[in-house]
């Protein structure tokens, strides 16, 4: 299972995060309205972490996207908000990076709507739907996944804690295409630093269950 921590900032935190729980995956946050809005300041001391990072974007225009990319050394892109099929396809003409597509879950989810997305995109990210966009700590009922229909991997999000290793590797065994979870608030000492303790605790899980691939 792939893992993302979402909403890193800090630098010492972040060196702590890679040398003792080493996730998949770093998000930084780029939505200026977040507790965990990493400014361009910390670019230069950020780009060179050696952890895949994933910039997390919502409704921001191509050109401060492929900025941050290009600032961040972004490997990934999450687009949060309401892009739609034809801005994915007009960026993923211009970068390298690979395309998410967040969906914000409420109680259904229209999967013919995202039918689009499908030849821009490598996962797809499913995230509890609250006006904050995100980092809301609220969990979706993960029953709207058990009819997903498409081949393509997607990350469960949205309040997950250290509780959920478990209910995460049962819902493996009935959507194999569920290939990772994002975590964040719910591991968190405060907005933008995250309990090392805790997530290194929630990796083990996973990986006691023998299924961390
Ligand atoms: O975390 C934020 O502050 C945030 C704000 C606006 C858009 C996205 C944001 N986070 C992106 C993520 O991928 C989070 O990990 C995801 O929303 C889950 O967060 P949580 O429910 O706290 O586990």
């Amino acid at each position: 299972m792939e893992l993302k921590v979402c909403g890193m900032r800090e630098p010492e935190n972040i060196r702590s995060l890679i040398s003792e729980v080493n996730p998949d995956w770093m998000g930084l946050i780029f939505y200026p309205k977040s507790p965990r809005y990493v400014p361009d300041e910390q670019a230069a001391e950020l780009k060179g972490q050696p952890v895949k990072k994933v910039g997390v974007f919502v409704n921001a225009s191509e050109a401060e996207i492929l900025r941050k990319v290009d600032q961040f050394g972004l490997s990934a892109i999450q687009l949060h908000g309401s892009e739609s099929p034809d801005f994915v396809k007009s960026l993923a003409e211009k970068t390298e990076a690979e395309l998410w597509k967040v969906v914000s879950v409420g109680t259904e989810i229209d999967w013919k709507s995202l039918e689009g997305y499908l030849p821009f995109v490598s996962k797809f990210l499913f995230d509890t739907a609250t006006a904050a966009h995100g980092g809301s700590g609220k969990r979706f009922d993960w029953k709207v996944l058990e009819t997903y229909p498409f081949d393509k991997g997607f990350l469960l999000s949205g309040g997950l804690d250290g509780e959920s290793a478990e209910e995460v590797l049962a819902l493996r065994q009935q959507i194999p295409q569920l290939k990772g979870v994002d975590l964040n608030s719910k591991f968190e000492d405060a907005p933008g630093v995250k309990n090392i303790e805790k997530l290194k605790n929630f990796k083990s899980r996973l990986i006691q269950s023998g299924t961390n691939n």
